[in-house]
């Protein structure tokens, strides 16, 4: 009797991979319309030799447009996969502008040991040697490879497999769109082999607290804003973040996470008012360090090699888990 093949789930929430354009050669500019999974499916041949799939749609949406209540439908789903014995891994298709946030967001919530891979596509379904289709293809057969267990949230595209920490779209158009910035990529697909070489260093998943649960759907997560630093730079989003809520504040500040001298002073009165200051950078890469004494002093916490993006997402998390806890929040952005 010849063996099952293994079973994989696959949970779609839409983005270019399911979006169609004009014509062949129209590679920007096209919409999400009426192009189904089952026809992605079907522009991949050999994918049934791999694993039987067994499809779930959880939202379809580009991404730019995504929000922390999709994420919470997909935390549900994945617990769903992981409860289901028959299910060996999960591949998650999803736009990949914000592909990063969901999978880092999913790699600190999620407890299953099973495979989660996030794949996507840069080039519409319809167009010339359109990238989903080999995309969903490789993605499946990481997802069914027991060397993927153990390694947390993945993000697949164009050969390469990065950990949901560190990778970063890096290119608005290419194929080659991702990188795993600081931390680097944890394998390789290279033609008929899986190459694995990395694992992730930090806590995430069963050894992380953060848990689904602890957030109301359809409440959004506590408000935290990115703001982007620039010469000029006045401190009047501060200003605007802190009258409009924001529990925490990530500085994409320039270089080493520094902070324009206008807008310090609006940043030490958001903290002596009880709002987190992360202090990230908008330079790509690298490791922002604790930086100036008085930044100490004043509690301001350095987002290492988080990108601004991630470190928004770490500090909701702790925000939601730990409430307001100075200590908390600051052992959170040592340790995950
Ligand atoms: N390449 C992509 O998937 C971009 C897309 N528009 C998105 O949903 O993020």
């Amino acid at each position: 009797m010849t063996k099952e093949l293994p079973k994989v789930r696959l949970l779609t929430c839409g983005g270019t991979i399911v979006s169609s354009g004009e014509s062949a050669s129209q590679m920007t500019g096209y919409r999400l319309k009426d192009f189904s999974v089952d026809a992605l499916l079907a522009a991949v041949p050999g994918l049934s030799a791999v694993a039987r799939l067994d499809v779930k749609e959880v939202a379809r949406i580009d991404s730019m447009s995504m929000t922390s209540a999709v994420w919470k439908d997909l935390g549900r789903a994945i617990e769903e996969a992981d409860a289901d014995p028959e299910i060996t891994g999960i591949v998650i298709t999803h736009g990949t502008d914000t592909m990063e946030e969901t999978a880092w967001f999913t790699h600190l919530t999620m407890k299953t040991q099973k495979p989660v891979v996030f794949t996507g596509a840069m080039r519409p379904s319809t167009a010339l040697s359109a990238d989903g289709p080999l995309n969903l293809y490789n993605a499946v057969r990481i997802a069914v490879d027991p060397e993927a267990r153990g390694r947390g949230v993945l993000v697949a595209l164009n050969d390469v497999i990065i950990g949901a920490r560190a990778a970063m779209k890096v290119n608005p158009t290419n194929a080659a769109a991702f990188a795993g910035l600081a931390e680097g990529p944890l394998g390789l697909v290279s033609g008929d082999a899986i190459v694995w070489f990395g694992r992730p260093e930090k806590p995430f998943g069963a050894a992380a607290p953060f848990k689904l649960e602890t957030y109301a759907h359809p409440k959004r997560l506590p408000r935290v804003d990115i703001l982007y630093s620039h010469a000029d730079d006045d401190g009047m989003l501060v200003r605007a973040s802190v009258e409009a809520g924001a529990e925490a504040i990530v500085h994409a500040g320039t270089g080493n996470g520094s902070i324009h001298a206008e807008t310090e002073k609006a940043l030490q009165e958001a903290a002596q008012r009880g709002v987190f200051i992360i202090r990230a950078s908008r330079v790509p890469g690298g490791c922002v360090t604790p930086g100036l004494a008085e930044w100490q002093e004043r509690g301001y916490i350095p987002s290492g090699t988080l990108s601004p993006q991630k470190a928004r997402i770490l500090a909701m998390l702790a925000l939601v888990t730990f409430g307001w806890n100075p200590e908390k929040m600051k052992e959170a952005f040592e340790r995950y």
